[in-house]
């Protein structure tokens, strides 16, 4: 493997944090994503780069589902749907991901729906408190309690990471580790509204797709770290959604966008991340394989298959 990192312990070790949870959304499926990327070997991929890999297994949340199981159909807060279940999910992969990110190793997290971003980089702030946020995504994620039409916790989590917004009781354990200046978006063409309002009033900076096919990726790979990370050398946190990428390169995904990144413009983007040495966290999400049907299985392979490249490629892996 290539280069030493100024922040992680030897031997390099990548800690995957399998999150087969779907509570922030309402389709079906999300929550194998974990599973059919391990079982695609991500596993003896990441070591064949030369890391060290701990898993012993998928994050299981049955003791909180079981607790909450009860109440389950009254977790709704005005629109806001699975609160309670979402935020003590998010608290528990908080945890394990702070856990392993203060032991040095790099946690990995393979979701799931985004909405366990709010876990993650909680997580991971929380050991590197000034680490920067590249976020890929078709969708910005950051309706607030107020602006939210679907009342899905995984188009949220960044509004509540910055504490913007009506804040929940059951989520008083989040606290606003991230600040506008430090998050940067990749990738963005479906934007609501009202997160577009967000978006400006807070000053974040947003590549979106008219921004990919002015500069190319290269440049806008630049600009983005230019803004989060002028100096290179603040740990980076990198939140993969993979419906950043097209549709017709990553079909099992929930809310697909067309318009989006190509094959090769998501890898570039990992691999300049890779390239700075500085990566500490990354989070690989939305890989739906009961998507876009039951019986479309190329689709599924294909999708798995890159939610699998990405995360070499945002370990080492290069094409030369
Ligand atoms: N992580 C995602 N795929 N998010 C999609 C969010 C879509 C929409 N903006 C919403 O708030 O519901
Ligand atoms: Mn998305
Ligand atoms: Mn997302």
């Amino acid at each position: 493997m290539a280069t030493k990192s100024p922040f992680l312990s030897e031997p390099k070790t990548v800690s995957i944090v399998g999150c087969p949870f779907r509570g922030g959304q309402a389709r079906a499926g999300v929550d194998e994503g974990p599973i059919y990327l391990v079982k695609a070997g991500l596993v003896e991929q990441i070591e064949e780069l030369g890391w060290k890999v701990k898993f012993d297994g998928h994050h299981l949340f049955e003791d909180i589902e079981q607790e909450l199981a009860p109440t389950r159909n009254e977790d709704v807060l005005g629109k806001v749907k699975n609160p309670k279940l979402v935020s003590r999910v998010c608290e528990a992969v908080a945890k394990t991901v702070g856990d392993h990110a203060r032991k040095g190793e790099l946690p990995l997290t393979l979701g799931g729906d985004h909405s366990l971003a709010m876990g993650t980089v909680s997580g991971v702030f929380s050991a590197y408190p000034d680490a920067c946020l590249i976020w890929c995504d078709a969708h910005a994620d950051i309706n607030t309690v107020e602006s939210t039409g679907s009342g899905n916790l995984h188009g949220m989590p960044v509004s509540f990471l910055l504490g913007i917004g009506q804040k929940l009781p059951m989520f008083e354990w989040l606290k606003p580790v991230l600040k506008p200046e430090k998050i940067v978006y990749i990738g963005l063409r479906d934007v609501d509204k009202a997160e577009k309002k967000i978006l400006k009033d807070n000053g974040i900076k947003a590549f979106s797709m008219h921004e990919v096919d002015k500069y190319g990726i290269g440049k806008v790979v630049e600009m983005a770290l230019d803004h989060v990370n002028p100096k290179r050398t603040l740990p980076i946190h990198l939140s993969f959604d993979v419906d950043a990428l097209d549709p017709s390169v990553a079909p099992s995904t929930g809310t697909p966008v067309r318009g989006g990144l190509s094959f090769r413009e998501g890898h570039y983007i990992c691999e300049a991340i890779c390239e700075t040495g500085l990566l500490v966290g990354l989070d690989i999400m939305e890989v739906n394989p009961a998507l876009p049907n039951m019986d479309d299985k190329m689709s599924v392979r294909q999708t798995v298959a890159i939610g699998c490249s990405l995360t070499r490629a945002s370990l080492g892996e290069t094409l030369l």
